[in-house]
């Protein structure tokens, strides 16, 4: 399969993975941080290195108490400020999430646990090119410029029946039977994200006016994937970014940030901060919500800035749809007046497209739907 030459985001080919000896650019984050100067590969251009003291973001907080109660006037409430925030720019807060603080203060303490392992430990989980799974230090080997300045730990939570296990069997199988607390943990906290995906899931039906059992059917077997972002501190953090500007493909984010900020989003042309708060989760819609919704809902251009001081930490809950669910808008929101915006497609080509032929950025969904028309009409001539 020939692949168009994509634009400069294309990932350097997937090439044997290198040894860590033969790998001259090993991001062992603390040898970096007694260097005046960080490698050329970690700084941005300069239009996008992040400046000091951005704005603020005003972004709503939706609580969900009454609708979990099943109250029908606070769900209605909930559902009108999830559909002016996705109208916005996709981002809102929810309070009141029914998900148990101590697992969340757990998964952000086990986080360490991980991280702060010896590399070559970490190595036993290393993510191979081309996949989605396992951990990365800041993509070396995968692109060859404008590199994070990040480690993450990204796994598979299923909520099809039988998969109950999943993640824990991931780290015992991974990492050894000494980590099978973290896959307790990471079970957990990934099942209590799917439930408040789904709730979420009902209320953005419910704000596009389509029966609130949609995208919950839509996504009630789905197939998501769980990241552990670690950002070391950086003795330039003007000079990198943590997670480069993008918007993601998936379908919806659920984010829980620790204090030490640092996630930004981009709106009326500004970079903005959202400001942390630890009982609260941050939610975004993502491209393939967007093709869903048939654009009248909009990814968000976000990303991600590293401090000097101390490490940052945040847990990325991506839902996405089981594998061979059609990502098609319902029929309610295409009409003469909203012709449809993007072509059928599976959630496992648009993730294939990110992880071998294109990096993810704010173009993501109409590059690949561009590309995907492309492979279609080769398909077609040459049958
Ligand atoms: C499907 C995914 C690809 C990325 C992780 C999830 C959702 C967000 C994507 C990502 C974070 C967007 C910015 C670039 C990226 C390479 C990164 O910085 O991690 C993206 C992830 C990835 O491709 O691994
Ligand atoms: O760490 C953050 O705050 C943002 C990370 C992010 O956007 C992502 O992992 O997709
Ligand atoms: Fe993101």
């Amino acid at each position: 399969m020939t692949i168009p030459c994509m634009s400069k985001n294309q990932p350097s080919m997937p090439t044997k993975q290198k040894s860590q000896q033969e790998n001259p650019l090993i991001f062992d984050a603390p040898m970096f941080l007694h260097r005046s100067h960080i490698p050329s590969q970690f700084i941005w251009p300069d239009h996008e290195k992040p400046r000091l003291n951005p704005p603020e973001l005003h972004v709503p907080l939706v609580d969900l108490g009454g609708f979990l109660a099943g109250d029908p006037t606070s769900s209605a409430r909930a559902a009108e400020l999830v559909g002016q925030a996705c109208l916005k720019h996709g981002f809102f807060l929810v309070a009141n999430h029914g998900v148990d603080a101590r697992l969340v203060a757990d998964a952000h303490r086990y986080m360490d646990d991980f991280f702060e392992k010896p590399l070559e430990e970490k190595q036993r989980a290393q993510r191979k090119l081309g996949e989605h799974c396992g951990y990365a230090s800041s993509f070396i080997g995968r692109f060859s410029s404008k590199l994070p300045w990040k480690e993450t730990l990204s796994f598979e939570y299923s909520a099809e029946r039988g998969s109950s296990h999943i993640v824990e069997d991931y780290f015992c199988n991974t990492l050894g039977q000494d980590s099978a607390h973290l896959g307790k943990v990471y079970q957990d906290y990934c099942s209590a994200m799917c439930t408040l995906s789904i709730g979420i899931m009902e209320l953005l039906a419910m704000s596009l006016g389509i029966p609130r059992t949609h995208f919950k059917e839509f996504f009630e077997e789905n197939e998501s994937i769980m990241r552990l972002n670690y950002y070391p501190p950086c003795q330039k953090p003007d000079q990198t970014l943590g997670t480069g500007p993008h918007c993601d493909p998936t379908s919806l984010t659920i984010l829980h940030q620790d204090n030490t900020g640092g996630l930004q989003v981009f709106v009326d042309e500004e970079w903005h901060s959202i400001r942390p708060n630890f009982n609260s989760f941050v939610v975004n819609i993502g491209d393939t919500f967007m093709a869903l919704s048939n654009g009248r809902y909009k990814s968000c251009l976000h990303r991600a800035v590293v401090n000097s001081k101390c490490p940052r930490k945040s847990l990325a809950f991506f839902l996405c749809p089981k594998k061979d669910k059609v990502v098609c808008p319902p029929l309610e929101l295409v009409d003469s007046n909203n012709p449809r915006i993007y072509p059928d497609f599976t959630w496992p080509t648009l993730l294939e497209f990110t992880q071998k032929h294109y990096r993810a950025d704010m173009n993501t969904l109409q590059t690949f739907s561009n590309w995907l028309q492309q492979q279609q009409k080769t398909a077609q001539v040459i049958l």
